[in-house]
């Protein structure tokens, strides 16, 4: 797929219609292995874009270049209509105020309770008062579905479901705009995925979020999907809506989603609560 040009914004916002993340010709080495190879993708103001594919397509790198964490070898991430590469510190520090990124395994600081982790990335970003901080964290925790009792405990007296939700509150902290969240549901139990699918959905419609996930979870991605990008040979092989992806005119795409359980996701995502 040829890269098209990139709209371009000075306001720093991203002008009306625009992607909120455009990537072009994103390539990435890490090591020896060439992880991306001219990989193009949109992400729409408000919608929830699932990455898919094979392990190790890419997906999670593919995260991480977007959100400022790990800068391509070539090629070009805008975010907000906004270059990021060349950025100055100050520039690019505005710019990760507006991200919220949940990690895979939560990455949380094991030495601070949750409400500390919270507060952590607060006080790193603002100038808010320790009183204010410790309500902002409160909210953030409540807002994650969290009980208040949790903001007390420390990550190792978590559980999985509590550690996802810990990490959900923290990459929230700052109020972002577009939220980032790797394998949310991976290691939950079924109804703990389905409550946490349940949870993003409510938390973009109530904060007027944009949510890019990673997600090998065949029911999330027939739940919640807007789109689904699929990743294969280092680019985005298809991109669509859940049913378009199923029928893609791509073999690697269709098998991906011909396979039994996905299949039963669907069936399961047609019928009536
Ligand atoms: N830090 C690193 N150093 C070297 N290679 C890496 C590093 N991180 C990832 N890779 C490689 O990059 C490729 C893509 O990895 P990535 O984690 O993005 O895949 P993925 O699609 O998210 O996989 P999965 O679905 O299994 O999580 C893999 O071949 C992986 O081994």
């Amino acid at each position: 797929m040829p890269s098209s040009p990139l709209p371009t914004s000075r306001s720093g916002s991203s002008p009306r219609g625009s992607p909120i993340v455009a990537v072009r010709g994103l390539e990435t080495r890490l090591g020896s292995t060439r992880v991306h190879r001219g990989l193009d993708l949109d992400v729409r103001h408000g919608e929830l874009l699932a990455t898919a594919g094979a392990s190790g397509s890419g997906k999670t790198v593919l995260l991480r270049a977007m959100s400022l964490l790990l800068a391509p070898t070539a090629g070009e991430v805008r975010l907000f209509g906004e270059a990021t590469r060349g950025l100055g510190r100050s520039a690019e520090r505005a710019l990760r105020r507006r991200l919220g990124v949940m990690f895979q395994h939560g990455a949380l600081f094991t030495g601070l309770t949750v409400a500390e982790n919270v507060g952590f990335v607060l006080r790193e970003h603002t100038r808010l008062p320790p009183t204010l901080v410790a309500r902002a964290a409160r909210l953030k925790i409540a807002l994650a579905g969290l009980p208040a009792e949790a903001a007390a405990l420390y990550p190792a007296e978590l559980s999985g479901g509590m550690t996802k939700r810990a990490a959900l509150a923290r990459a929230l902290a700052l109020d972002p705009e577009l939220l980032f969240l790797d394998e949310p549901t991976a290691g939950l139990d079924p109804l703990g995925a389905a409550a946490f699918d349940r949870l993003i959905l409510r938390l973009r419609e109530l904060l007027g979020l944009t949510v890019v996930v990673v997600t090998h979870d065949a029911d999330s991605l027939w739940e919640i999907a807007d789109r689904i990008a699929f990743l294969g040979d280092g680019r985005v092989l298809d991109i669509g809506e859940p049913a378009r992806l199923a029928a893609s005119p791509i073999p690697a795409v269709r098998r991906y989603f011909e396979g039994p359980r996905m299949q039963r996701a669907r069936e399961r995502s047609c019928k009536p609560e």
